[in-house]
């Protein structure tokens, strides 16, 4: 539960409470966000909705999303919550989704989205943060649809990093993180998947003006100034 209060910009506040207006907001859905907090004004305890300030990070298999949330982290002070990080330790914890998760990643496939919001939602609400990046999610419209339906809201902004397939299969092939996925033929069904239910996922944001679409090539310190602007005109730490 949220037990510091944000400083965000006035800017993301203003989104937020757009936001909360745009999706609605049933009782179950903004349980999550719901904190008692001093209330100065009022001279005691009341309680307060606080939605987190949440930035999804997309892009193909090895297109750099881990990479540019480290240094996001560094530079502005966010939470990196990764999906594929929060599934892996599911498995190596042995809990009773472990072998179902680890075929589904073996396959190049996307996890049922109730056991993938179920880790983020826990992850946002154990948090002393509030500003998050949700790295590799959603991987598709049911995943989106699953994270608004429970935690009833949507992201504050997308980042997508686009990278051509050639360069994403090189650099998967050389990540050398011992990932069971990290293979040839895992990787052509990633791309596969990518392209069928994660696209339409960056169309949905496109089309709702959240999407900063970064070219994905060069170094990494370039590809991190490309980034850079999009926090800093946000003004998130
Ligand atoms: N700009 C870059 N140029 C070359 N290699 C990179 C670049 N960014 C990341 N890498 C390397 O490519 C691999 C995949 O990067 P990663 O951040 O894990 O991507 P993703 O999380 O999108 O799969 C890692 O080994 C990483 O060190
Ligand atoms: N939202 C998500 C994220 C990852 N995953 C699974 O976890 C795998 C690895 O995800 P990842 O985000 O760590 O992979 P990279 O894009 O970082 O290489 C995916 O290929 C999926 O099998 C998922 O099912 N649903
Ligand atoms: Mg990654």
């Amino acid at each position: 539960m949220w037990r510091r209060v944000a400083s965000l910009s006035s800017l993301v506040s203003s989104s937020k409470s757009r936001i909360l207006n745009q999706v609605g907001c049933g009782l179950n859905a903004c349980q999550v966000f719901t904190t008692r907090v001093l209330n100065p004004a009022e001279g005691g305890v009341s309680d307060r909705r606080r939605i987190p300030f949440v930035t999804f990070v997309l892009g193909g298999p090895g297109s750099g999303k881990g990479t540019q949330c480290t240094k996001i982290v560094e530079t502005f002070g966010l939470t990196h919550i990764s999906a594929g990080d929060l599934l892996r330790k599911e498995i190596s914890s042995n809990s009773e989704n472990g072998s179902m998760i680890l075929n589904t990643i073996k396959e190049g496939k996307i996890v049922p989205s109730e056991v993938t919001v179920k880790l983020i939602k826990k992850a946002i609400e154990t948090s002393e943060n509030d500003r998050f990046l949700i790295d590799g999610f959603p991987r598709s419209e049911e995943n989106r649809i699953a994270y608004e339906r429970v935690i009833g809201a949507e992201p504050d902004i997308v980042l997508f990093f686009d990278c051509p397939e050639q360069e994403m299969v090189k650099r998967v092939l050389n990540r050398n993180q011992g990932r069971i996925d990290d293979n040839i033929d895992t990787v052509k069904e990633r791309l596969k998947v990518f392209a069928e239910l994660n696209l339409p996922v960056i169309k949905h944001y496109s089309k709702k003006g959240k999407l900063y679409k970064i070219d994905g090539t060069g170094s990494e310190d370039e590809i991190f100034e490309r980034v850079r602007p999009v926090f800093a005109a946000l003004s998130v730490r």
